[in-house]
């Protein structure tokens, strides 16, 4: 697998153990890192006039001496912008004597249209805000619109966080070695650093494979091998009942693009449960989708009793307050007198289901730490991720990932945190980035399509961190390939071609 995400401590020892393993030691490692910088910079930029690298004084400039060695010796004129000096005896320091062009000082740095730059100055180790001559040095880049191609990170973005210290490079192109890091997925460092690269530099997947990573890019890798494909003997129920609550008669919408998203992603029956005021205004826009009254938590248990579904959503439409919070409380808590006939495997709260518990997250996290609670996944946006979590989200120096890392232990429940960088964390510390959104996405009633999809497979069994994952990824794949004009009511339908590329994916790799 190389969806893997490293921390910069991480891949730092990915290097200590790649070295330790032997034959490979730190220069090769440079050098490697170097020549891969330095082919990117030969086959993109061939009508380049001049070549400026920036180098810092730790190994990333290390590696800028070495694209500087290689770009010169291919004849292409190439300068060299040092700040300060690398540490005697260090990698970088030998990079830096085999490196045939004198450094200059990067307080004079000056470029020429026409010309690119080798932004070599800080990455893993970036430590505090770039300031002096290195901001001044982002400053003359961006005025002169010089393309800039960046060693490993663009310098000033955190590999950890993808936040910007001070200021930071845009880069075009990003090289970067063995592993993405978070940053380049979290915003908004992913809008720094342009197409990313990722190079080979002889660190294997067996020493990837000792670090024990729990942070990884949300691709159809990630969970494929969990995605529901129906069994050929399969009747509706067995591939799972979705229950889907409705608001009242002016907030059903909501609820039926839930329960069509969950149809479409594979549940074999999804039931929208209404207030018995919105039970006409449903019937008419209802076809396969069936239909019960859901008024009290009386019904909802003969709902279950009688019907036995797997999994529901609760939250959109349903308005905020004491009857949403009973809902919520009354499934979590549905396991302790069920038999395992009618237990319910997972749950999806979202929006007003959230927003329900910010006078009293506690209630509701205590509610899903019991034994036998289901598996909950909240699906909150910054808004209500701040209700339900208040001293999380005000923690602004933690990243996003790590922010719902948090969150996903303090609730006990899948956290997918939206946005155009979403972050899907468990309970158990493993979390995933999305990256494949568009701002297509960014609809009413898209919010509502993703819950579906999350409870249409967790109807059908799928474990409920890969369910998640999953269905971020499909929703902005679907709305990715839709583009222009997308709204809510197109994604469900905009989700088939999507799903039949899994199930083909998924039966071919059986
Ligand atoms: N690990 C691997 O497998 C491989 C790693 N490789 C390469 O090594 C890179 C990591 O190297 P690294 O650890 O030496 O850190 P690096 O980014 O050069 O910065 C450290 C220096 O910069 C300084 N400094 C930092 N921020 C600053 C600021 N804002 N303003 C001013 N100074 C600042 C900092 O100062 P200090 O914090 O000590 O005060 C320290 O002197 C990695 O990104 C990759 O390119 C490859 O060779 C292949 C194999
Ligand atoms: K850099």
């Amino acid at each position: 697998m190389s969806n893997e995400l490293l921390s910069p401590a991480e891949m730092s020892e990915a290097d200590r153990l790649t070295i330790a393993a032997g034959p490979t030691d730190g220069i090769d490692l440079m050098r490697r890192a170097g020549e891969a910088v330095a082919a990117v910079v030969l086959k993109r930029y061939p009508a380049a006039t001049h070549v400026h690298v920036l180098c810092g004084p730790g190994n990333n400039g290390g590696d800028g001496y070495i694209v500087a060695r290689i770009l010169a010796g291919s004849g292409v004129g190439t300068t060299i912008w040092a700040s300060g000096t690398p540490r005697p005896e260090s990698d970088a320091a030998l990079a830096a004597a085999q490196c045939p062009v004198k450094p200059r000082p990067l307080s004079d740095f000056a470029a020429e249209a026409g010309s690119i730059v080798v932004d070599a100055l800080y990455g893993a180790g970036l430590s505090k805000p770039l300031s002096g001559d290195a901001a001044k040095a982002v400053d003359t880049a961006t005025a002169l619109r010089l393309p800039v191609v960046a060693v490993d990170l663009p310098s000033g973005v955190s590999g950890a966080s993808g936040q910007i210290l001070g200021k930071a490079f845009r880069a075009e192109v990003t090289v970067t070695f063995a592993r993405k890091k978070p940053g380049h997925l979290l915003l908004p460092g992913r809008e720094r650093c342009g197409e990313i690269v990722l190079a080979d530099i002889g660190i294997g997947d067996g020493i990837i494979a000792q670090l024990a990573v729990s942070t990884f890019e949300n691709v159809p890798d990630l969970w494929l091998r969990e995605f529901p494909v129906p069994a050929v003997d399969a009747h509706k129920y067995k591939r799972g009942h979705v229950g889907v609550f409705s608001g009242g008669p002016g907030a059903t919408g909501a609820a039926r693009l839930s329960a069509l998203a969950a149809a479409r992603s594979g549940a074999g029956a999804v039931t929208v449960l209404p207030p018995a005021n919105a039970m006409q205004v449903n019937a008419a826009h209802l076809t396969s989708i069936m239909l019960r009254k859901a008024d009290d938590s009386v019904d909802v248990d003969a709902f279950i009793g009688e019907r036995r579904p797997s999994a529901f959503v609760l939250g959109p439409g349903f308005g905020v307050g004491e009857k949403t919070r009973k809902f919520a409380l009354a499934l979590l808590t549905s396991g302790e007198q069920r038999d395992t006939s009618t237990r319910i495997d997972g749950l999806v709260f979202d929006a007003d289901a959230i927003t329900s518990f910010r006078e009293a997250p506690d209630v509701l996290f205590q509610a899903s730490r019991q034994p036998d609670a289901p598996a909950l996944v909240m699906t909150p946006h910054d808004g209500e991720f701040a209700r339900l979590f208040p001293g999380i989200a005000d923690d602004v120096a933690t990243s996003k990932l790590a922010r719902a890392r948090l969150a996903a232990a303090r609730a006990n429940a899948i956290i997918v945190y939206k946005g155009a960088d979403t972050v899907i964390a468990a309970p158990n510390g493993l979390a995933a980035i999305n990256r494949n959104g568009a701002a297509w996405l960014a609809t009413a009633g898209s919010g509502d399509v993703l819950s579906g999809i999350i409870a249409g497979l967790l109807a059908q069994g799928m474990p409920a961190f890969e369910a998640a994952c999953a269905a971020v990824w499909i929703h902005a794949e679907a709305g990715s390939r839709f583009g222009p004009g997308l709204i809510a009511e197109d994604l469900p339908r905009a989700l088939v071609p999507v799903l039949r590329e899994l199930v083909e994916a998924r039966t071919g790799a059986l």
